[in-house]
């Protein structure tokens, strides 16, 4: 991963360089997600007649060949022309899903058009009009679930983009699925008053399933299943908002324990043996986010789906090595 990190940073504008592997106030949660994967270690179980592995995993009923996911991550075409259509089409060619940020720089429909399964990323939206419709869009779409992040009643403080002044896209880039009927782009608008009637008012809004995404406490998780939501992505954002919340990792394990709904993670994921001990300790399937910026950035569609294909070699191989033969034989006692 730093060898990737190293030359995307090489080929990227420093002012994107900066937004893109930056996080708030003095990075400390940035840190702590990678730093809590290099603290565990595996516990493997030998004899075990594993014989070939099945990395499969089913989430809403879309079958994934890898339990990895693509995270949302905003404003692609800062990183690569091909901008999110070549992230998806490196998902579609691995078969896993791509969330689609709120903050896409290329309209739904020409992501889509990939063949990609894509999850759309919902900022709720203070305007329950214009919500409703960027959902319908996104359901015209085909997107198959509504990732709605909660970690962002107001936005984080980032050093890096104040130094910058780095505040808005640059001209020709836009945010196209934040389209109002009337064809023109509106603001995210991020609002410190929403609160769990704006989770009943999106279910209301659509059959599509629900992931609230940045929960990280367990009596949320708890609210989350009365709420109706369908399932949970432990992340502090990339510790891109409340510098100083608890690495993602460290959070899942009482999340897990508080919910019987299906929960993901990201933040610090960045080899096969991560993922192994992120779904050892709960989750069912994690999300990957700055390394595919950074593949993106240096290789296209070809550098995104070089990276998938390389965590799901890692991920085969540690399973064997640990005594697993797919995904729902890892459990807690394999960490310590
Ligand atoms: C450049 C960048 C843009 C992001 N944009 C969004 C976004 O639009 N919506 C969202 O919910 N999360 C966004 N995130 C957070 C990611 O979905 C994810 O939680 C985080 O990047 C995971 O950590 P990782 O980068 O360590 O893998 C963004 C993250 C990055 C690095
Ligand atoms: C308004 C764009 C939001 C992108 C985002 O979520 C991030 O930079 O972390």
């Amino acid at each position: 991963m730093t060898a990737t990190a190293d030359r995307a940073q090489a080929v990227l504008d420093p002012v994107y360089w900066d937004y893109f592997a930056g996080g708030a106030g003095d990075e400390r949660t940035l840190r702590a997600n990678e730093e809590a994967y290099a603290r565990r270690r595996i516990v493997p179980r030998v004899l075990r007649g594993v014989g070939e592995r099945d990395l499969r995993t089913t989430l809403f009923g879309t079958e994934l060949t890898l339990p990895v996911l693509i995270a949302p991550t905003a404003f692609h075409r800062l990183a690569h022309p091909e901008g999110e259509a070549g992230t998806a089409a490196a998902a579609a060619g691995a078969g896993t899903v791509m969330v689609v940020s709120s903050a896409a720089t290329q309209p739904i429909e020409e992501i889509a058009a990939t063949g990609a399964a894509l999850w759309f990323q919902l900022y709720p939206q203070p305007d329950a009009a214009f919500q409703e419709h960027l959902i319908r869009r996104a359901e015209r779409a085909g997107c198959r679930a509504l990732v709605v992040t909660v970690d962002s009643p107001v936005f984080g403080l980032r050093d890096r983009d104040s130094r910058h002044g780095f505040t808005e896209l640059p001209a020709g880039y836009a945010c196209e699925n934040m389209r109002d009927a009337a064809g023109r782009v509106r603001d995210i608008a991020m609002d410190a008053a929403l609160s769990w009637d704006h989770v009943d008012r999106i279910r209301a809004a659509t059959d599509l399933p629900i992931l609230l995404k940045g929960v990280l406490h367990p009596g949320d998780a708890e609210l989350a299943a009365a709420h109706g939501v369908a399932g949970l992505i432990v992340s502090n954002h990339g510790g891109r908002q409340l510098d100083g919340a608890i690495a993602a990792l460290d959070a899942l394990p009482a999340v897990a324990a508080a919910t019987a709904l299906p929960v993901l993670v990201d933040g610090g994921v960045r080899r096969g043996t991560d993922v192994l001990v992120a779904l050892a300790l709960g989750a069912t399937a994690v999300l990957i986010g700055r390394p595919v910026v950074y593949a993106l950035a240096t290789g296209g569609r070809r550098g995104v789906r070089e990276l998938l294909e390389t965590v799901r070699t890692e991920l085969d191989h540690v399973l064997a090595l640990a005594g697993a033969r797919r995904p729902a034989d890892l459990t807690p006692d394999l960490v310590a």
